[in-house]
């Protein structure tokens, strides 16, 4: 069956912005870390005695060392700090994958995330960028209108895709007219599609799809996209997307990417700020070996993990 994302992108995006050109459907388509110096300060988080120190206060960053499956940890003393951070870390990446492959496909979640990428759509970023090489994806939607509130689509268009010319045929949204199993079927469709073309590269371990970058925050639960502690989608390890009608945060009704897709990303960005995530961010790093195991815990990609904390998240 085709796949509707993109063309109920185009439309939507039409709608909003008559200079974005209408484009066809998509076709059938251990425990303990050690801080190193950035410079000015460093840190050390010891997670048997759950102590988390910082030897200077000068620094604006400073970056833990952690086993290869926690990734690299950047804390920042302010989410502002973090915003610059990430626009660059975004930028420059984007930059040398379109460089090398001429395209870069980066998936969004929804939340605080996205006004955390608010310095990637200003100067100096957002004249460096060639944004018409972006195919901008979901790592969750939820099933509402566009135009709605909780819509993750609509925080993004008005947050950072009404702000830059990314093509709006790269703009990969789900089809939310359809029941929430329907959505996510037709987002796979759309995935397994752009794979076909290559648009979209696949993993050669998984054969799931490889995302460039996906930039993902984390709820205060330690969920990652809609991916919730102790609900049976977090084991699902055989679609690539797919729906959940009783999600505990609203609104209900929900598609999300499996695991296996999250974990095949070349780059993952965690994105966390906010004293609220201290205890999920702290499970995470320190792996405190509870009877629930945090979604956020199993993220540990094919290629690199960068967690974005700020000094209240870390
Ligand atoms: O419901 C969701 O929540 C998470 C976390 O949101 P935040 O506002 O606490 O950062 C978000 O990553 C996900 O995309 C969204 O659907």
């Amino acid at each position: 069956m085709a796949s509707t994302c993109r063309a109920v992108i185009a439309n939507l995006r039409t709608l909003q912005n008559p200079s974005f050109t209408r484009f066809p459907p998509c076709i059938p388509l251990t425990s303990r870390f050690f801080a190193v110096k950035q410079g000015f300060s460093s840190l050390r988080l010891n997670s048997n005695s759950s102590s988390f120190r910082r030897r200077s206060t000068k620094a604006s960053m400073a970056e833990i060392v952690t086993p290869k499956s926690k990734g690299k940890v950047k804390v920042f003393d302010t989410e502002e700090d973090l915003a610059v951070a990430l626009a660059k870390y975004a930028a420059d990446l984007a930059n040398k994958v379109t460089q090398e492959r001429n395209s870069f496909t980066v998936v969004f979640s929804g939340g605080s995330l996205v006004k955390s990428l608010r310095k990637l759509v200003e100067q100096p970023y957002i004249d460096s960028v060639d944004w018409s090489k972006w195919h901008v994806f979901w790592v969750d939607e939820r099933v509402v209108p566009k135009d709605h509130p909780d819509s993750n689509y609509l925080l993004a268009y008005n947050e950072f895709l009404s702000k830059v010319p990314i093509p709006a045929g790269n703009v990969y949204a789900i089809n939310e007219a359809l029941s929430a199993k329907g959505a996510a079927d037709d987002y796979e469709t759309c995935l397994k599609h752009l794979v076909k073309t290559k648009t979209l590269d696949q993993s050669q371990t998984t054969g799931f799809p490889k995302f460039d970058l996906m930039l993902m925050g984390m709820g205060p639960d330690g969920h990652i996209a809609s991916l919730f502690p102790e609900h049976p989608l977090v084991q699902e390890n055989e679609k690539w997307v797919a729906s959940i009608k009783d999600s505990p945060k609203p609104p209900p009704e929900r598609i999300s990417f499996t695991l296996p897709v999250i974990n095949s990303s070349a780059n993952i960005a965690l994105v966390v700020a906010g004293a609220s995530k201290a205890s999920a961010v702290y499970t995470a790093l320190a792996d405190v070996l509870n009877s629930e195991v945090l979604p956020v815990q199993l993220v540990a990609p094919e290629g690199e993990l960068t967690w974005f904390l700020d000094k209240e998240a870390a």
